[in-house]
């Protein structure tokens, strides 16, 4: 196994800090095509780690391993001590509660309110909560972090798309999730809502207290949101370090990320 060029930083130490989610050795290829050829991350409680990767990268097929919705052909997947690939369907889905997710299209239900979108998880996953009666206090809670509680009886079509992707993070945290995959967060957003967007994600950190797995192209994002960040090349990590070590670096492969 490769070790990755560790673009060190005085600043943090990981030596002292817990992994809530680590990946080991993961491989998967498509045909001849080898993809993921022996990835490696370890996420730390409480931190906002961003990988990025370029198109084609295997950063999707990371997470969709990662999720559960695509096997890998070899390697762990550790959430929370519990390692993924041996769990029963019942208690992968309780460990999924522990996962709050924002994709890229994280398409609110049209035909839902936004209440009942936020709704929608706490009434599927009855298991974390009991059978709460009650859900508004739960809503509005989640909605007032997104600072959108006023919309609470709105239609997703009633929004704009900045607030539509709010209301999608505020359905991710209603479970109170330990930790958060975000996936491109920022795509197809102007600038503006883009750094509204980026602003809530250290908000939400902050508030809840999770551990972030950022998925990005966007430099700004990473240069705001993390703490630390891993270069996925050639379907390895490449590169870790901090986002001002990482930019310092001099090696080609790590700089055609800054330009
Ligand atoms: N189901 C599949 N069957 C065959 N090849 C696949 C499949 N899924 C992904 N691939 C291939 O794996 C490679 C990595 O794809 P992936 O979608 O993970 O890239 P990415 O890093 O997420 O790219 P982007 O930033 O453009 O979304 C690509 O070459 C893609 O064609």
């Amino acid at each position: 196994m490769n070790e990755p060029l560790n673009i060190s930083d005085t600043t943090i130490n990981l030596s002292t800090r817990t992994p809530i989610l680590e990946i080991k050795n993961l491989k998967k290829s498509f045909g001849n095509k080898a993809v993921l050829n022996g990835f490696n991350l370890k996420l730390f409680e409480g931190e906002n780690l961003v990988i990025m990767g370029k198109s084609g990268a295997g950063k999707s097929v990371m997470v969709k391993c990662l999720v559960g919705l695509m096997l890998p052909d070899s390697g762990s997947i550790t959430v929370m001590g519990q390692d993924i690939n041996a769990l029963n369907r019942m208690d992968l889905d309780k460990l999924r509660t522990e996962i709050g997710f924002l994709f890229q299209g994280s398409a609110l239900y049209d035909s839902m309110t936004v209440r009942e979108n936020l709704e929608f998880p706490l009434r599927r996953h009855k298991h974390k909560f009991g059978n709460i009666t009650d859900t508004e206090p739960l809503v509005l809670e989640a909605l007032k972090s997104v600072g959108l509680e006023n919309t609470i009886d709105l239609m997703p079509s009633e929004l704009s798309g900045g607030m539509q992707r709010r209301v999608a993070l505020a359905r991710a945290l209603i479970l109170k999730p330990k930790i958060i995959l975000y996936d491109e967060p920022t795509s197809g957003l102007d600038p503006i809502t883009s750094k509204e967007i980026i602003e809530l994600m250290r908000r939400v950190q902050q508030q809840y207290k999770t551990s972030s797995l950022i998925i990005t192209h966007d430099v700004d994002c990473a240069r705001v949101v993390s703490e630390r960040m891993i270069l996925l090349v050639d379907g390895v990590n490449y590169a870790e370090g901090t986002f001002e070590a990482l930019k310092a670096s001099t090696d080609k492969n790590v700089k055609a990320f800054f330009k």
